[in-house]
């Protein structure tokens, strides 16, 4: 799998602490870091378009974004045509994210999440399958909003 991860300013320290987990506990993933790399001030809209891009080409699988409330990153995300992204706060959303949704970008806050829950969430979101049947309907109706 790969992965692709970016943050604006609000969620540098957040994004270290991520990269490091899935080194860690998920080797077999490759990451690809979209910046930002320090802590000037950067517009998320830019981040998001970075890290959502190859998602939707198909050029890599899952993607996080980060900000400080994770808010904006999302939300800019969802404006990127086959972008599913969710915004968790806790592992209960994460895991529903991936079982009914099929989320392919997880959004984060640097500001309102700490590191060891934003771990747990990453852990989770990581280890859910999408459960299609039921939901694979409604995400391809999610999905034909799109085109209309
Ligand atoms: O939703 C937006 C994010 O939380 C941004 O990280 C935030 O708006 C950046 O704010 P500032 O420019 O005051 O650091």
């Amino acid at each position: 799998m790969k992965l692709v991860i970016g943050s604006d300013h609000g969620a540098v320290e957040l994004k270290e602490e991520i990269k490091d987990l899935l080194k860690a506990e998920f080797p077999d993933v490759e990451v690809e870091d979209m910046g930002t790399f320090g802590k000037e001030s950067v517009d998320y809209p830019d981040i998001a378009e970075k890290v959502c891009t190859p998602v939707a080409k198909g050029e890599a699988d899952r993607g996080i974004v980060l900000c400080g409330t994770g808010i904006g990153i999302s939300i800019a995300a969802n404006k990127v045509k086959g972008i599913r992204a969710a915004l968790c706060h806790e592992t209960y959303t994460a895991k529903m994210s991936r079982q009914h949704n099929n989320a392919n970008i997880l959004a984060m806050g640097g500001r309102t999440t700490g590191p060891e829950i934003a771990k747990e969430i990453v852990r989770t979101w990581m280890t859910t399958e999408f459960e299609g049947g039921r939901h694979e309907r409604r995400v391809n109706k999610i999905m034909a909003l799109e085109q209309k």
